[in-house]
């Protein structure tokens, strides 16, 4: 059971952020969600409900709303950071004057800082200086989490301390918190699969079947991997919740909002209209020029990030880059069993046709 005396605050009064709120207060916890809309605060102080971002859902009643930091984080154990990447440093920096070394601190946003290609926890780590430092990430799409559909998400740290608390704060019977150290790992896999997602709206709306998504999703874990291993990190972690399980749901879903973007671009919206229809941040967006960017630079192979940067932002109609990529390189399914160097020599030695 979860210690009632628990104080969690929550940076975010997003779909994601609201719903975290809602299941720490249903774990017993005092909590209090910042926000930077009066409206939106007072609204969920009095009807418990918040209109923008979760209008069809009751959040619990103990959560209280707020615009101000320092009441929002006076005597906070737990720390949860939901705010989009690119205004994560920008808010943090903000709480900065509120926050103290013994509190734990987690991201929840699944993006990438454009400048240093920085992950949302070492942001936390730069502007802090503090040894709680975490991530959440896994198959969670905020509504369903609202919604108390069974659900499980992982906090990855190397700190024990902010493991346990968060299993404590948040782990209840309709949502499971399982353990990972690596958070590089998880936070990376939660940014990548966004990119994935965009593709797979993309091809819903071209009426590609499930052996497409299918192919796309399991190509998606093998490129995944592999920029993963160029940067150090531990390709196995993509195997649990973090990974394969977020890119399954977000590559299904339409309640996924990179998947909408995606689907909107695949009906021959342009990317502002898509971005614009959709009213929120798709994280994969952005992700999708600095990871392109990133393989460039340290010679990785992706050609599923390439394509879809093509079709992004060089306006490549998505069905031809579709034709381009079947036509790609033969290369081999799992990379770890048989390396795709392997697969080229023995093409070469066989006097196959050059992909
Ligand atoms: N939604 C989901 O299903 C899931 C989301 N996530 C991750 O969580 C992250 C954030 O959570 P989510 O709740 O979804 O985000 P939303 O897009 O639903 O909401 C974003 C929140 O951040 C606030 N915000 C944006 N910019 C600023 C700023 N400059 N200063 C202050 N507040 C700001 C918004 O305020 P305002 O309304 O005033 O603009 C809003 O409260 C996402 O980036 C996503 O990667 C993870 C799992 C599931
Ligand atoms: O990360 C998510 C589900 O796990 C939510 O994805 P979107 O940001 O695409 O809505």
């Amino acid at each position: 059971m979860s210690d009632v005396t628990m104080r969690v605050a929550v940076l975010g009064g997003g779909s994601f952020g609201t719903a975290l709120a809602s299941i720490a207060a249903d774990n017993g916890a005092r909590v209090c969600q910042w926000l930077r809309d009066p409206e939106l605060a007072a609204q969920i102080n009095c009807e418990h409900r918040n209109g923008r971002y979760l209008p069809d859902y009751a959040i619990n009643p103990a959560v209280t709303a707020s615009t101000e930091m320092a009441e929002v984080l006076e005597g906070a154990k737990l720390v949860l950071v939901a705010i989009p990447s690119q205004a994560f440093r920008e808010v943090v920096r903000q709480a900065r004057p509120w926050l103290n070394a013994e509190q734990i601190l987690v991201s929840t946003t699944k993006g990438i800082q454009e400048e240093g290609f920085k992950l949302m926890s070492q942001i936390l780590e730069e502007e802090t200086g503090f040894a709680h430092i975490g991530v959440i990430s896994g198959p969670n799409l905020a509504s369903e989490v609202a919604q108390k559909q069974l659900t499980a998400t992982v906090i990855a740290s190397d700190d024990p301390e902010t493991r346990t608390c968060v299993q404590t704060a948040l782990g209840c019977d309709y949502f499971r918190v399982y353990a990972s150290n690596d958070r590089f790992g998880v936070e990376l896999g939660g940014a990548l699969k966004n990119l994935y997602a965009i593709a797979a709206g993309m091809a819903a709306a071209l009426g590609m079947g499930e052996n497409t998504r299918s192919m796309l999703m399991t190509r998606a874990l093998a490129e995944m991997g592999r920029f993963a291993v160029a940067r150090g990190a531990n390709p196995m972690t993509f195997l649990g919740l973090a990974g394969v399980g977020d890119l399954i749901v977000t590559c299904s879903s339409n309640l996924s909002r990179n998947y909408r973007v995606g689907y909107a671009l695949g009906e021959g919206k342009t990317l502002d209209e898509a971005v614009a229809s959709l009213g929120q941040v798709a994280e994969g967006v952005n992700t999708v020029r600095l990871v392109r960017e990133k393989a460039l630079e340290d010679g990785v192979y992706m050609p599923l990030a390439e394509g879809l940067y093509q079709v992004l932002f060089n306006g490549v109609p998505a069905r031809e880059m579709a034709r381009l990529l079947m036509r790609g390189e033969q290369s081999s399914d799992v990379e770890f069993v048989l390396p795709r160097e392997d697969v080229k020599q023995d093409r070469r030695d066989a006097g196959a046709p050059n992909d």
